[in-house]
C-alpha cells in the first residue's frame, strides 16, 4: 500500500480532491489495473450502528461488529471490492485477494488510528465447502465502499474508491464529497424501522423434528465409546416465522445492550440475507505482533441469586466433564499453532466467563506473533476448535454433516477483518441467526464428549438459543 502525505481533513475542496484523483488515475494507468484509493478522516463522535441503520439497504453488503465492554464498533457498507473461494485453500486465496489489493492501494489521511485505512470484511463458512443454495460462500471477503469506526474514544470514517484508468473522476469525486459532508454532519434521522412494533412470532419449528437432536447425541456417545473420535460439537436449529419482515439491525439494538462483553454482529451478502447474533468467542486477534485467543467451552445455567449463581459457576469449575471439553480446545490451539513457531501463554486453570444467559469455562490464550506469519495463517489452522468442532479434527468434523439435519452455513464459522498493516480480529459466529426476511434459523450446540447426556445437552443448547430468541421475539 502507498501512503500519501496527504491530509483530507486540510485544504479540502472539490477541485482538491478531482486533482487528487487525476493522480490516482495516472497510478491505474502506470499499473494497468485499477487501484484502490482509500481516504481516512478522523471525524466528531458518531455512533457507527446509526450511521449503518439509516442507509441500511437489504440490496447491499455490510458487516457490522460492535463489542461495547470494549470500546469498539464498525461499520461497513457497500462492497467496491469482493471476493469469495471454496475449499481447503479458501484462507490462502483470501490472503492472496488481500495482498494483490494492497498492493494496489493508495491511501491518505491519518493511518496510525485505529480502524484507519482499508479493512477486508470477511466471513469464513463452517465447513469448507457449502451447499450451492446457501445464503453465504464458504469464503467471502469485501472492501467496504464507506466505513465508519469507533475505537479508543475516536470515530474514523473511511471512503474507498476504485480508480481506473477511464473512470469519471469528476462523478467520482462528488460521490466522495458528499460521503464526506455526510459524515461530517451526521443526520440521525429516525428510520423507519424504529417505529415499527416488534415481530410477532407465527411459528417456532425444531429443524429435523423434535427427538432428532437426542438421537444424534446417542449416535455421538456410542462413536465416542466405540474411540472414533473423543469430541464432537451438535448443533440444533430452529426456524422462526414471524408476522412481518425482521429487521436485522433492530435486532442488533437489543443484542448489544444485553451482551456488552460479546461480539454484537451482522452480516448482510446483499441478497437480502443477514447473519447476526451476539458472540462470546474470540477465534483471533492480531495487534501489532500480539496474538490474542481463547479456550470457550463448558457451559452451565446463570443461578437466580447470587449464592446459586456462585454454587453453579464452582460446579462447573468442579466438573471434570467440562474440565475435559474445556482441555480439547486448549490442547488443540497449543498443537494448531506450534507449528507456526508460536509460543502460548495461558493460566493452568480456567476461569468463569459470565453471560446473561449462561456462565462457561475461559481461558484466554497469548502468544508474540513470529515475524512472517500472518492473522490468516493462524486463523486457518485454528479454524474449527473443538469448540465447534471435534477431536480429533480429522475424524470428528466429517461427521457433523451426518448427524446435524441442516448446513451450519456461517454458524460455527470465522467473522472478522483485516486491515493494511496485518492487524485484525475474528470471532466465531455463535449465539446467532440466518434472518431471510420474515424468517429467521437460529443456531445452538453443544460439545459432545463420553458421559454427555442427551437432555443435558438439549438443555444446555436451550440456554444457548436464549440469546436470539429473546432478541428476536422482543
Ligand atoms: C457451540 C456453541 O458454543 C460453544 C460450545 C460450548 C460448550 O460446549 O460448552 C461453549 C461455548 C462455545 O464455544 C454454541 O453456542 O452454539
Amino acid at each position: 500500500m502507498t501512503i500519501l502525505p496527504l491530509n483530507p481533513a486540510e485544504n479540502s475542496s472539490p477541485e482538491a480532491l478531482i486533482a487528487f484523483l487525476a493522480q490516482c488515475q495516472l497510478a491505474a494507468k502506470r499499473a494497468g489495473r485499477a487501484q484502490l484509493v482509500s481516504i481516512s478522516l478522523e471525524i466528531d463522535a458518531l455512533d457507527p450502528l446509526a450511521v449503518l441503520e439509516s442507509i441500511f439497504e437489504p440490496g447491499e453488503r455490510h458487516f457490522y461488529v460492535e463489542r461495547p465492554a470494549e470500546g469498539f464498533a464498525v461499520a461497513g457498507a457497500e462492497a467496491v471490492l469482493s471476493f469469495s473461494a471454496s475449499g481447503l485453500e479458501r484462507f490462502a486465496e483470501c490472503q492472496r485477494f488481500i495482498d494483490e489489493t494492497l498492493a494496489n492501494t493508495l491511501a491518505v489521511g491519518p493511518q496510525s488510528a485505529a480502524f484507519s485505512g482499508p479493512h477486508f470484511f470477511t466471513a469464513f463458512s463452517f465447513f469448507d465447502v457449502v451447499e450451492a443454495a446457501e445464503s453465504f460462500e464458504a469464503a467471502s471477503v469485501f472492501v467496504p465502499r464507506w466505513q465508519v469506526a469507533l475505537a479508543n474514544g475516536k470515530t474514523t470514517a473511511v471512503a474507498n474508491l476504485l480508480v481506473e484508468a477511464d473512470s469519471p473522476l469528476e462523478a467520482l469525486a462528488e460521490r466522495v464529497w458528499r460521503a464526506r459532508k455526510k459524515f461530517g454532519s451526521f443526520d440521525y434521522s429516525a428510520p423507519d424501522f424504529q417505529e415499527a412494533p416488534p415481530a410477532t412470532p407465527t411459528t417456532i419449528r425444531e429443524v429435523g423434528g423434535e427427538g432428532a437432536y437426542a438421537e444424534s447425541v446417542r449416535r455421538a456417545v456410542e462413536r465416542i465409546e466405540a474411540k472414533e473420535f473423543e469430541k464432537i460439537v451438535l448443533a440444533r436449529a430452529k426456524d422462526i416465522t414471524a408476522s412481518q419482515p425482521l429487521h436485522p439491525l433492530r435486532v442488533l439494538n437489543g443484542l448489544r445492550q444485553r451482551f456488552a462483553d460479546c461480539y454484537a454482529f451482522s452480516v448482510a451478502n446483499g441478497r437480502g440475507q443477514s447473519f447476526i447474533g451476539a458472540s462470546p468467542e474470540r477465534l483471533l486477534r492480531v495487534s501489532d505482533g500480539q496474538l490474542l485467543t481463547e479456550a470457550l467451552a463448558g457451559s452451565i445455567r446463570r443461578g437466580a441469586t447470587a449464592s446459586e449463581d456462585a454454587a453453579l459457576g464452582t460446579a462447573l469449575l468442579r466438573s471434570e466433564k467440562d474440565r475435559r471439553e474445556h482441555e480439547f480446545v486448549l490442547q488443540s490451539i497449543t498443537r494448531r499453532l506450534e507449528p507456526l513457531g508460536v509460543k502460548l501463554d495461558f493460566p493452568s486453570s480456567p476461569a468463569l466467563r459470565r453471560l446473561a444467559n449462561v456462565q462457561h469455562l475461559h481461558t484466554s490464550v497469548r502468544a508474540a506473533l513470529p515475524d512472517g506469519v500472518r492473522l490468516l495463517d493462524a486463523l486457518a489452522r485454528l479454524h474449527p476448535t473443538p469448540a465447534v468442532g471435534g477431536k480429533p479434527r480429522a475424524a470428528a468434523v466429517p461427521r457433523i454433516r451426518e448427524l446435524e439435519a441442516f448446513p451450519r452455513g456461517l454458524y460455527a464459522g470465522a467473522l472478522g477483518w483485516v486491515d493494511a498493516r496485518g492487524n485484525g480480529e475474528f470471532f466465531v459466529g455463535l449465539r446467532s441467526a440466518l434472518i431471510d426476511d420474515a424468517t429467521a434459523r437460529l443456531y445452538a450446540g453443544a460439545g459432545i464428549v463420553a458421559g454427555s447426556w442427551p437432555e443435558k445437552e438439549f438443555t444446555e443448547t436451550e440456554l444457548k438459543f436464549r440469546a436470539m430468541q429473546d432478541a428476536l421475539l422482543g
